[in-house]
């Protein structure tokens, strides 16, 4: 029986940002910080959040935190160093940047849980997405040796996992929309309004 006693949920805060210029886990919509409406949107489906980041800042949320174990080597490091600190067979991985997000498309990746899958993506718009995903722990030995070899295309370290999709209708596409531009960050303005 699945239930929040057996997922963690994971928050990827660390990497570059360079496109946007500044930590986008800290980029504000209506008066809430980004990486506050991940944290909600797995609240109610996870039994702790882990926010994987260098920053303490991020320590005001008053969620564990811990850092990448392996620098500047980017989310599959992230995913790696949050499954070796989650203590569930399952997790909710989530990036900072997808202010729309909400805890029913999360719940539509946990209902699509079976025995083979080892990670199950959100897919929308034809586009799947990674950090709005489901692990199993399973993986994380692979993404491991992976970044042992220096392989940092998340891609290819999914590729060699047993994965599949849940693909997402068109009234989905504004919640899982991530910012990684200004311009991007005018468009979720604007799709918040909506
Ligand atoms: N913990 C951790 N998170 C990362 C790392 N790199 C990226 N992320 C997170 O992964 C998500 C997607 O990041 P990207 O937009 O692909 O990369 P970025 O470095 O934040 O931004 P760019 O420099 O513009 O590519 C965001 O939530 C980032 O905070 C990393 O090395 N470690």
């Amino acid at each position: 029986m699945i239930n929040k006693t057996n997922i963690t949920g994971i928050i990827l805060a660390g990497g570059k940002s360079s496109r946007m210029g500044t930590d986008k886990g800290f980029l504000m919509l209506n008066n809430k910080p980004f990486v506050q409406y991940s944290i909600d949107a797995l609240k109610p489906l996870v039994s702790e959040i882990i926010i994987v980041s260098d920053d303490p800042d991020y320590d005001i949320f008053g969620l564990k935190r811990i850092t990448d174990d392996i620098k500047d080597a980017g989310p599959v490091s992230g995913i790696y160093s949050g499954l070796e600190a989650s203590k569930t067979e399952l997790s909710l991985v989530l990036s900072c940047d997808i202010p729309l997000i909400t805890s029913e498309v999360l719940q539509k990746l946990i209902n699509a849980i079976d025995d083979e899958s080892e990670i199950i993506e959100a897919e929308s718009n034809g586009k799947s997405m990674p950090l709005i995903a489901l692990y199993k722990r399973c993986v994380k030995d692979r993404f491991k040796s992976f970044l042992k070899q220096d392989e940092r295309r998340l891609r290819i370290a999914i590729k060699a996992c047993n994965y599949k999709n849940v693909v997402l209708d068109e009234s989905f596409q504004n919640a899982t929309l991530n910012v990684n531009t200004k311009e991007e960050l005018k468009q979720i303005e604007d799709a918040y309004k909506d």
